[in-house]
């Protein structure tokens, strides 16, 4: 079985090293091929997305990503910018629904900004559609204002849409999910103020027949978002769009003590994928051997649990990340009085070693 590494930016090297470390001792005989992405596909290839990156990624069984994105190509064209690697990718691999699975573990309770009580035995699941949305939505652009007291001048646009079928597809994937969990699904949108959400709503509610041992309630994402801190646990499933999934799930990681601890998975109709944490490249640290790991080595067991059909590899890792929590290992990120601190290549090595 072939796996695509593609480390990318920042912490991604650093991030991504610990998770191939894993997979190399695992007994498997995986064949991993790395390539440049992001920045450090426009340095080397004069583009985010080298043709040679993508042919691994469509070619490979499933694909780990580390993240992109450096400020220093933030004044680059859009098309060449590092970001445009990973949302090429998931669209061009077809990768529309994202997984996003925040879950405490009991030795970080006191890591969370959240009260223990609020957040302890938290596992929730956040789908969120990943290929379209105003994320992908045309036109888009900088025009001159056509109307209003500031027409003449310039303006930024961008177009939400949502096709029927994209819709149903990502419920069903909801359905399911939670069809394995507590059977509860709540749908997040802005059907009190955007036609793209009511429709997003209608759809998801006709899908939802279908599905009648699940219950389904509708959120706002602006109430949502206050509920993720309020009361996390009362969720099970949460489903929603491409940019509200993206800040939730950013929000939802807090709860788990730190974005570091957060993996994802992002699957085709077939479940082939691409795992990568769900934070970005953090600059901020980048270089510096403190990024967690955690989430990018998680983010492996998920690819081996959904793609590559080796559930059992997947209980290793997840089961060696809890014993190295347990044995109080903590990048600074999650780190408190009493445990030890380590840095990103030391909670790789201890994780290798808890593989057992
Ligand atoms: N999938 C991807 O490749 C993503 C890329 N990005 C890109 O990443 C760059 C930085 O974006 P930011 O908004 O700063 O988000 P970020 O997620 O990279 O960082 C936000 C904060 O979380 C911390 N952090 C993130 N991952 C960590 C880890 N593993 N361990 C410890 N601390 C961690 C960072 O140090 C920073 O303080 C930008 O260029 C952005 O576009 C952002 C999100 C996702
Ligand atoms: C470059 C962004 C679209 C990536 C991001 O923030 C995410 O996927 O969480
Ligand atoms: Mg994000």
């Amino acid at each position: 079985m072939k796996i695509a590494i593609l480390p990318g930016d920042g912490i991604g090297p650093e991030i991504t090293a610990q998770a191939v470390k894993v997979l190399n001792v695992l007994g498997e005989s995986f064949e991993l091929e790395s390539a440049d992405v992001g920045g450090a596909g426009y340095a080397a290839h004069g583009h985010p997305l080298p043709q040679g990156t993508l042919a691994l990624a469509k070619a490979a069984d499933a694909v780990l990503f580390g993240a992109v994105g450096d400020y220093k190509y933030d004044s680059l064209e859009r098309a060449l910018r590092p970001e445009q690697a990973i949302l090429g990718l998931r669209k061009e691999l077809g990768l529309f629904a994202n997984l996003r699975p925040a879950i405490l573990y009991p030795e970080l309770a006191g890591a969370s900004t959240l009260k223990p009580e609020v957040v302890s035995g938290l596992d929730i699941l956040i789908i969120r559609e990943l290929t379209g949305d105003i994320y992908f939505g045309k036109p888009r652009g900088v025009r001159e204002c056509p109307d209003g007291p500031f027409a003449g001048q310039r303006e930024g646009f961008d177009t939400m849409r949502y096709a029927e079928g994209e819709i149903r597809r990502i419920a069903h994937v909801a359905f399911q999910a939670a069809r394995k969990r507590d059977r509860r699904v709540t749908s997040v949108d802005k059907a009190n103020v955007l036609e793209t959400f009511q429709f997003w709503r209608d759809i998801v509610t006709d899908v939802h027949k279908e599905y009648q041992d699940v219950e389904l309630e509708h959120m706002y994402v602006d109430n949502a978002a206050m509920q993720l801190v309020r009361a996390p646990k009362k969720f099970d499933v949460i489903v929603t769009g491409n940019m509200f999934g993206d800040i939730l799930s950013d929000a939802a990681a807090m709860l788990t003590g730190s974005i570091g601890m957060l993996p994802s998975a992002s699957l085709d109709a077939n479940n082939k994928g691409l795992y990568e944490p769900s934070h970005g490249s953090a600059p901020d640290i980048a270089g510096k051997g403190v990024a967690n790991p955690l989430a990018t080595i998680l983010s492996a067991a998920m690819m081996l649990r959904f793609s590559l059909g080796k559930a059992e590899q997947a209980d290793r890792i997840e089961n060696a990340v809890k014993k190295v929590l347990a044995q109080g290992l903590r990048t600074p990120d999650i780190y408190e009085e009493g445990t030890t601190k380590v840095g990103t290549e030391q909670m790789g090595d201890a994780v290798l070693k808890a593989l057992g």
